[in-house]
């Protein structure tokens, strides 16, 4: 663990190409979502700043030049080609859907999720007093009221970027909290306060995790307003992987189109898997029995440590061994958040999304393959499940699968598979 992520592999710098492929030499225009600093051939650039890539000598780094004209190698999860305007219009979109109540009843509605942050308030309780608390993304302000309710805190911000922030303010004032806790309607990015923050609490996991990114903003609040040492709730995130079966979800949208009151319109079965396969099953329930082995966790985040820039493509390595004979249709993911106690003797809290966990709103994810297959019982399932941020569509990614089946006698069963799925562009 170098950088509060484990899991991921570091890219290395390749030597600069000279015959690299023409279509690279095409020049583009990117911008800088951080800082960095670079040594060597590397190039120092500052966030936001423009720079023009000269060529793509690897996935990872850019041959690129300054307004300055100073050249370098930039990394490209560094890089964006996003302009600052897009960016806006995306984020206006993404607020207005959390400006209804539908998805707020859905979260409140959701007991594991809502009582998992009520569990970590109240058994840190009584070392929240006098604490400055800074709830980013708190929609109906439903966390900020426990902690205001359950510890006896100097100050509560509670951050809502969407026009939901309006109403919630009526709400902290009929529950009587408007001297503990303060609504500000605005983008944690662009909110301004007094005072840095002990402890940032919020509930920013999405689908498969990340989807949404909101836990950028959520770093981006550590960075500019959390006092050192200061705790950030959930402390810890993890994905967890599993290879099984889906025989019903599979059957239902590829087996359908075999025969059709009589007909075959198995002609239709290309379209389909390019319509119903691209993008994993978002609300998928796993059957444990389904599963072909155990889970794996493939991502650790520690939010303490994690940099922006290493959430830009996280590059995951699996292993499974085979715990039963069966079909292979694809592969689940779901997720587990720690709550670390304010001090040692207090326990941690988890919250896991997983099929041995009471079901929550976020449900499993089911990343189905075109053409199931088979496997046996002490099979070996190596591969890769990379996440890579969009870089136009800066809240949604894509997740490049890759696989191979080794027999236990170590003979190759199936060679290299691979599947780029859509969450959701
Ligand atoms: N667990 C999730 N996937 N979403 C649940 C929390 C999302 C809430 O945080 C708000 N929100 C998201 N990003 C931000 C931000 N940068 N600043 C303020 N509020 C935000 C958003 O408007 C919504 O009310």
């Amino acid at each position: 663990m170098e950088n509060g992520i484990s899991g991921s592999t570091h890219p290395v710098i390749d030597t600069h190409n000279d015959d690299v492929d023409t279509r690279d030499a095409l020049e583009e225009i990117v911008y800088a979502l951080s800082d960095f600093k670079g040594l060597g051939t590397q190039l120092t650039f500052s966030q936001g700043s423009c720079l023009k890539v000269l060529s793509r000598p690897n996935e990872h780094w850019w041959w690129a030049e300054r307004e300055d004209g100073c050249q370098g190698y930039a990394p490209v999860n560094h890089l964006t080609t996003l302009t600052r305007n897009r960016q806006y219009g995306q984020d206006m979109e993404y607020f207005d859907s959390y400006s209804h109540l539908k998805i707020h009843h859905e979260m409140l509605d959701d007991k594991a999720r809502t009582l998992a942050y009520q569990t970590a308030i109240r058994q840190n309780a009584h070392l929240l007093t006098d604490k400055v608390i800074l709830d980013v993304g708190c929609g109906t302000g439903i966390l900020s009221m426990m902690c205001a309710r359950y510890g006896r805190p100097k100050q509560v911000y509670a951050v809502e970027a969407s026009d939901i922030a309006e109403y919630t303010k009526d709400v902290i004032h009929s529950n009587k909290m408007s001297d503990t806790v303060t609504v500000l309607h605005s983008k944690v990015e662009e909110v301004q306060l007094e005072e840095s923050v002990d402890v940032i609490i919020s509930e920013w996991m999405g689908t498969i995790l990340l989807f949404e990114m909101m836990v950028e903003s959520v770093l981006l609040a550590r960075d500019r307003l959390l006092k050192d040492g200061g705790t950030l709730w959930p402390s810890t995130a993890s994905l967890f992987l599993v290879p099984c079966s889906a025989q019903k979800q599979y059957g239902s949208k590829m087996e359908f189109w075999k025969d059709q009151y009589g007909f075959d319109l198995s002609d239709l079965i290309e379209i389909a898997k390019e319509e119903f396969l691209q993008k994993p099953v978002h609300n998928h329930i796993l059957d444990p029995a389904d599963c072909l082995s155990e889970a794996s966790r493939i991502l650790n985040i520690d939010m303490r440590s994690v940099r922006r820039e290493d959430l830009e493509q996280i590059d995951l390595d699996f292993e499974f061994t085979v715990q039963k004979s069966g079909t292979l249709h694809g592969f689940c993911t779901w997720f587990q958040v720690d709550f670390e106690g304010l001090d040692q003797s207090i326990h941690t809290v988890y919250l896991n999304t997983g099929p041995e966990h009471e079901l929550t709103h976020w449900k499993q994810n089911l990343f189905l393959l075109d053409s199931p297959l088979s496997v046996d019982k002490d099979d070996v399932i190596t591969g890769q499940f990379n996440l890579h941020r969009n870089p136009e569509w800066r809240r949604h990614l894509r997740v490049l699968l890759r696989f191979r089946v080794m027999s236990s006698s170590n003979n190759l069963k199936v060679p290299d598979r691979e599947k780029l799925f859509y969450v959701w562009r």
